[in-house]
């Protein structure tokens, strides 16, 4: 069977700073990978790297099977590629609903073809559905993220790459996108990787890797994760 994702060797660099070093990793289909890491190691580098927003000097990146090395952002995109970066990046002046809308433009044919948002995103998070006339920036942080993970989801990915998504969110809304992440996988069967500090989701996650210094150093299955490797590379 053919990985989801497969990354090789890979080595990216920031000018003359080697940031990533021979990273290997793989996501499978219906499978959530988790990445682990203290400040700076290098998670988000990797996730840029996989996008396409860098480049890297060695390695190769593989998406069901085929090599996207040389693939624009969009391109990465189009193949079923998602990426919701740390941050979140909802366009602040756009409604809610328009925010959505360009989630859309990764589908065959574009925004010009696909008119009608898709309403599962709607029983994944309710609260999109009342706030549609909103303006992204009125929303609060979690909502914000909540709806980032939604206009990635449009455009029908077949992976995931989400960016410390519950960074600074309050605990109530952690669970709901943790509920959310889970529910589409089981839905869907897509493949998520995903960068992450809060134990509790960290734990739901199949497998983990660690990172330090731009390598991995460890990985296995979350269920066996143990105390020194969570005392190690998460700051909890
Ligand atoms: N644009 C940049 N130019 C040069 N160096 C950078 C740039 N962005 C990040 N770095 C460096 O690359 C290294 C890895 O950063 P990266 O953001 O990937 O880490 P991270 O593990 O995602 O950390 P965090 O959890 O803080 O986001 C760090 O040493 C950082 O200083």
């Amino acid at each position: 069977m053919k990985n989801l994702l497969e990354i090789k060797s890979l080595n990216t660099y920031y000018g003359e700073s080697h940031i990533l070093r021979d990273v290997d990793l793989n996501v499978q289909t219906g499978e959530m990978v988790c990445l682990i890491g203290r400040n700076g190691v290098g998670k988000t580098t990797l996730l840029k790297s996989l996008i396409g927003l860098l480049r890297q000097k060695k390695g190769d990146i593989y998406l069901i099977g085929e090599n996207i090395n040389r693939k624009a952002p969009h391109q990465r995109a189009r193949k079923g590629m998602a990426y919701v970066p740390q941050g979140r990046e909802i366009i602040p002046y756009l409604s809610v609903e328009e925010n959505l809308m360009l989630g859309m433009e990764s589908l065959p044919g574009g925004l010009s073809k696909n008119k009608k948002i898709d309403p599962f995103i709607y029983d994944l998070f309710p609260i999109l559905k009342d706030f549609l006339q909103r303006k992204g920036g009125d929303l609060s942080g979690g909502q914000q993220q909540q709806l980032a993970i939604a206009r990635a989801l449009l455009g029908k990915p077949k992976l995931l790459l989400l960016d410390e998504p519950t960074e600074g969110i309050q605990p109530n809304i952690v669970l709901d996108i943790e509920n959310a992440i889970n529910q589409i996988i089981k839905d869907t069967g897509i493949g998520v990787l995903l960068v992450e500090q809060h134990l509790h989701f960290v734990r739901q996650a199949n497998r983990y890797y660690a990172m330090q210094r731009g390598g991995i150093v460890a990985s296995g299955n979350t269920s066996e994760l143990s105390q020194a490797v969570i005392d190690k590379f998460l700051s909890v």
